[in-house]
């Protein structure tokens, strides 16, 4: 079970709120005007093809993203604003763990960032056993970073995220490469920390069937939203099996459209 706690962001208002949000990577504008609303205590996927700009969206969210314009709102402050830095667990593509360091050694280290001082070692001890168990990985906690698998350094990655008991969770495709079980754990965790702590989640994926999981999605494609809405809805609105059957009429659709407003072609003169 759980320890439970309470969410800080009111149940009313959204835990991020975008407004005519815009990003410019090098030359290429890779977030067009996007505007959403993200409710807290729920799964929010963020779904869309590779290269999308899934990731320089959840980047702009946690504040690391430069040449943003538009309004971002995360948890009532600006995005980026310091007073987010502890409210807020991110966990990258790339495993942020030390190699060289044992599992709790790379969380005993994080945690003393978070919490400095003699005086917080029980603190931080608690919080070191929670994650640890939270991402099932209390039976490796004595093994080397550098020897675990793939999934299971993402896993540290992600208990690492988990140590200050963020109010908002920021995964950037954290299932990629598990196998089948691993993602279903990992799923399962996502809705319990959701449910019993009221940790709002956005969570990224461009694997279709993982959009099924989610509470509510964003569909994203070429730096655009396609879509803000509940699975069901999506389901029903396109009269669609799947989300994924939902997001290609979408896609069908937004192409029919571009075609349609495109000039048509000057006839040149024989
Ligand atoms: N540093 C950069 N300079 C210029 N363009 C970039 C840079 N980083 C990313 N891009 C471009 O921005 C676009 C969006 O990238 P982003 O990483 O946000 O997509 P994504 O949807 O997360 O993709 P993936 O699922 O493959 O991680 C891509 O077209 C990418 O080529």
């Amino acid at each position: 079970m759980m320890n439970k706690t309470r969410p800080a962001v009111p149940a009313t208002g959204p835990a991020i709120q975008a407004k005519a949000l815009t990003a410019v990577r090098g030359t290429r504008t890779v977030l067009r005007g996007l505007g959403f609303s993200v409710p807290p205590g729920r799964i929010t996927g963020l779904l869309g093809p590779s290269g999308c700009g899934k990731s320089t969206l959840l980047r702009a969210i946690v504040g690391t993203q430069a040449r943003t314009t538009g309004t971002l709102t995360v948890l009532g402050r600006p995005a980026g604003h310091p007073a987010l830095r502890d409210r807020i667990g991110y966990v990258t593509q790339a495993p942020s763990v030390y190699d060289d360091l044992t599992v709790r050694q790379n969380l005993d280290y994080f945690a003393a960032v978070l919490h400095p001082g003699r005086a917080h070692r029980a603190t931080r001890a608690t919080a070191v056993d929670r994650a640890l168990a939270d991402v099932d990985l209390s039976d490796r906690a004595d093994a080397l970073a550098g020897n675990l698998s793939g999934g299971q350094r993402s896993r540290v990655s992600l208990a690492v995220a988990l140590l200050g008991t963020p109010e908002l969770l920021v995964l950037d495709e954290p299932t990629v490469g598990l196998d089948p079980v691993l993602r279903r754990d990992l799923w399962d965790l996502f809705h319990r920390l959701a449910a019993d702590r009221g940790t709002t989640i956005l969570v990224s994926s461009h694997v279709m069937d993982e959009a099924e999981r989610c509470h509510r999605l964003l569909l994203m494609r070429d730096g655009r939203l396609l879509a803000d809405d509940t699975p069901e809805n999506l389901r029903r609105d396109h009269g669609a099996p799947t989300v994924e059957a939902a997001f290609l009429h979408l896609v069908d659709t937004a192409n029919t459209q571009a075609t349609a407003a495109a000039p048509a072609p000057v006839q040149e003169p024989r």
